[in-house]
Parts: C-alpha cells; structure tokens; sequence
C-alpha cells in the first residue's frame, strides 16, 4: 500500500505491477497518477491517525510504502509495533517528516556536519535565533516539503516576513520553523543510497538546480572528486544505517570548498532522482522495489549521462492540457513523462522530460530544449477563476 499518489508513487507502483505485486495506492485527492495504474485506491486524509489506522487495518497490506512526508507518521509507530511492516522502518518516516527530527539526528546524534541551525516558535524567538546565527539565513517550516514556505532572510528588518511565508507555507498548524546558516556551496547533490539483503549501494552522483526550494533540473552523473564522493558516501552510509530497514534513500547533500554538509534526507524515490529513468540499468523506482522486496541487488549500472527538466503550472485550473509532445519528442534520446494530475495549481510540477546523450552538457541541453517545447494550456472557459 502506497501512502502518497504523486509521480514518484506512479513509477513506484509500475514497477511494482512489473513484479506482480497487488498494489493499492493512497492518497488526499482522486484520480492521483498512481492511482491511475492501481489494482484500487482509496482518498484518505492521511494526516489523520484514525483514517490512516481504518484503511490499512482494513487492506493489511505486507507492506506499508510512504510516498510523501504528510503522514501522521506517529500511527505509523503505533502499527509497526503492532506486526505491520512499515517502508523503511516507522523510525526513518517519523523523523524525516520533521525537519526537527531528521537535523538533530544527524548533527547532535550522529556529528555529521550540517549548517548551523536553531529552532523558534514565535517571532521573537526567530529573531534571537536569526542573530545567533547570522544573515543571510533560511526560515523553513518545520514541517514543508518542496521548498513550500521557505525563504532567505538577509536582514534582520526581512525576518517578520519569513515567519509569514514560513508560518503559511507550512503544512501543518505548527508555529516551527528553522533557521539554518546559509551555506555557499559549490554544487548540490542527491546521493541516491539503496539498503537492500545485497547490503548498501550507491548511485552515481545526481547534481541538481533548485528554484524557491524546489528542483527544476537534475543530472547524474555529477562531476566530483573521488575524494569528495568517497566523503558523501560515508555521510549517506552513516545516515541511512541509523534510520534502518530496506528502500531507496535520497541523501541531499551541499558541496563546498570546507567540505560536504548534510542537508536533509528522503527514506523513498526522489524527485531529482527521476532522471535515473533515462541513465541507468534500474531506475530509483525499480531499486527501492527491489529492495523492499528484499530481493537482491547484485550491481547498478549507468548507462549513459542523462537530465531531467521538470515542467510547471503558473495558474490554478481544474482543466489543462500539456501540449508540444510532439516537439518534445523530436529531440533524440529523450522521454517525456506527463503525470495526469487532475488539475493545475501555481508552481505544480505537471511533467517531467528525460533524455541521456554522451555528455551531461549535451543532456542537459537536450532536456531543457524539449522541455521549451511542452506547455500547460488551460481552457479558460473552466478556469476557477471564471467559475
Ligand atoms: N542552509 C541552506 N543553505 C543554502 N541553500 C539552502 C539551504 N537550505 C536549503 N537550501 C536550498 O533550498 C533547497 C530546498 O531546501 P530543502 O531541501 O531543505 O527543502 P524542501 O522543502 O525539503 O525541498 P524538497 O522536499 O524538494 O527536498 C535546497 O536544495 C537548496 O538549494
Ligand atoms: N519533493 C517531494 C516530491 O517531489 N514529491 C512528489 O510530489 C508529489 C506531490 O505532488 P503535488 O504537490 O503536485 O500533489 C508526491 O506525491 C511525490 O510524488
Ligand atoms: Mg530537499
């Protein structure tokens, strides 16, 4: 039973029928991309411990699979005490849905380096906590994903206005937020770690661009010094040993000249990571299967260099069409990959484009040329504004 729908749930759950695994998916909404290639679904507020608790007792699936973090992770404990078996571990979904949770293991319990953090739940504490730690800084709820509520404050006047964003951006009705250093790195990864009964493995490197905290291109393999990338496996070795079990993880790391800094981790596929889809043997969505499955994983191979280049909604619409497929696909080696998302909301991720070549410079042009080409179109006729 998959707990999230999204894009990354529909290639979960694909590969999943591949196997001839029965597959329910779950999520807020109807008609969710992984809903669409289920054996059944169900709509459930998944925040809600006593929804989530009725419909897993209900299904007693073999396993329970987190696709997102907005999960009332505590029943998640509950039910992983009681016999169920819960994708990676309960421990690893409960700590990664807050950033709270994730960071203090990782730096206080563990010693990996981090930026420097601090934690407020009023205005007034973030601004002590914003001088304790200095500006430029990011304000991030505590509980957010997808760069939703972030932002960089750069003076101690901007701070009342990134508690707003923060405290509206949140998905919870937690007052929480962090402040972490900003850290002016080179480059930024996703080191995709899968625990598996073959022991860890590594994917090679995935480098990505985010924009207002959410990814907007992604390429693997990363350039990296052996030295460097020997650093970021012990950090990912490290952090996804102490949150246990069997799955694919996506550690997000920082890469500077002092070093690399842990930045937060996934215990499922990551959105960055779709690019694996067009480089490697067996995708992220393929590996975390595998591995949850507790079937073995001998090696992982790249195939060729690749890029991903996502593409977004700008307004809020119940009825859309992605159009320029066609043109998209006119550009050699390259895959789109449209999520059938039932309507539009600003900044939405709607599709994504794949394609590999043999450079990730020529990728990475590729990529972003066949993703000039696909647009979201809505019809006006139906837009929420004219309802
Ligand atoms: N301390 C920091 N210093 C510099 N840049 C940062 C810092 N924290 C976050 N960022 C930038 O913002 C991006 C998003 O941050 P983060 O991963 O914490 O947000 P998120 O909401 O969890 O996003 P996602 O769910 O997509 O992983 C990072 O990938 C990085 O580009
Ligand atoms: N960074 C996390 C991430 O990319 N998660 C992916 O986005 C979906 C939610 O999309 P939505 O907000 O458009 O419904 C999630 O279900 C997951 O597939
Ligand atoms: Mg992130």
């Amino acid at each position: 039973m998959l707990l999230g729908s999204g894009e990354l749930g529909k290639e979960v759950m694909i590969e999943a029928q591949r196997l001839g695994i029965e597959a329910i998916a779950v999520d807020r909404y109807e008609h969710a991309p992984a809903m669409q290639v289920a054996h059944r679904s169900y709509v459930v507020d998944m925040l809600d411990g006593e929804e989530l608790r009725r419909v897993i007792e209900q299904e007693k699936p073999d396993l329970v699979v987190p696709e997102i973090e907005a999960i009332a992770t505590g029943t998640l404990v509950d039910l992983e005490n009681e016999g169920f078996h819960i994708v990676p571990t309960a421990k690893a979904v409960n700590l990664t849905m807050d950033r709270e949770g994730i960071r203090r293991l990782a730096s206080e319990e563990l010693g990996l380096p981090t930026a420097k953090y601090a934690f407020a739940n009023t205005l007034e504490e973030l601004k002590v906590a914003v001088r304790e730690i200095g500006v430029p800084c990011v304000i991030k709820p505590i509980m957010s994903s997808s760069g939703k509520g972030q932002s960089v404050c750069r003076s101690l006047e901007e701070v009342e206005q990134s508690w707003n964003e923060a405290i509206t951006g949140g998905r919870a009705n937690k007052n929480r937020v962090i402040v972490e250093e900003f850290i002016h790195f080179d480059s930024e990864i996703t080191l995709l770690t899968v625990r598996s009964s073959s022991g860890t493995s590594f994917c090679p490197p995935i480098g990505h661009v985010q924009k207002d905290g959410d990814y907007i291109e992604s390429w693997q393999p990363h350039e990296m010094s052996e030295e460097q990338l020997l650093e970021a496996q012990a950090v990912a070795k490290t952090i996804t040993d102490a949150l246990g079990g069997y799955g694919l993880f996506g550690v997000e790391l920082f890469l500077s000249a002092t070093g690399v800094y842990f930045s937060e981790v996934s215990p499922r596929p990551h959105d960055t990571g779709m690019v694996t889809m067009a480089t490697q043997d067996l995708s992220e969505f393929a590996l975390h299967i595998r591995a949850i499955l507790g079937y073995p994983i001998p090696q992982i191979q790249l195939w060729k260099p690749g890029a991903s280049h996502t593409i977004k909604a700008r307004e809020e619409r119940k009825v859309y069409e992605v159009t320029g497929i066609s043109e998209s696909l006119a550009v050699p080696n390259t895959q789109v990959r449209v999520f059938g998302k039932p309507e539009t909301k600003v900044g939405r991720r709607m599709a994504v484009v794949l394609s590999n070549g043999n450079s990730v410079i020529e990728a990475r042009e590729k990529a972003k040329l066949a993703a000039c080409k696909l647009v979201v179109r809505y019809d006006d006729a139906n837009s929420k504004k004219n309802n």
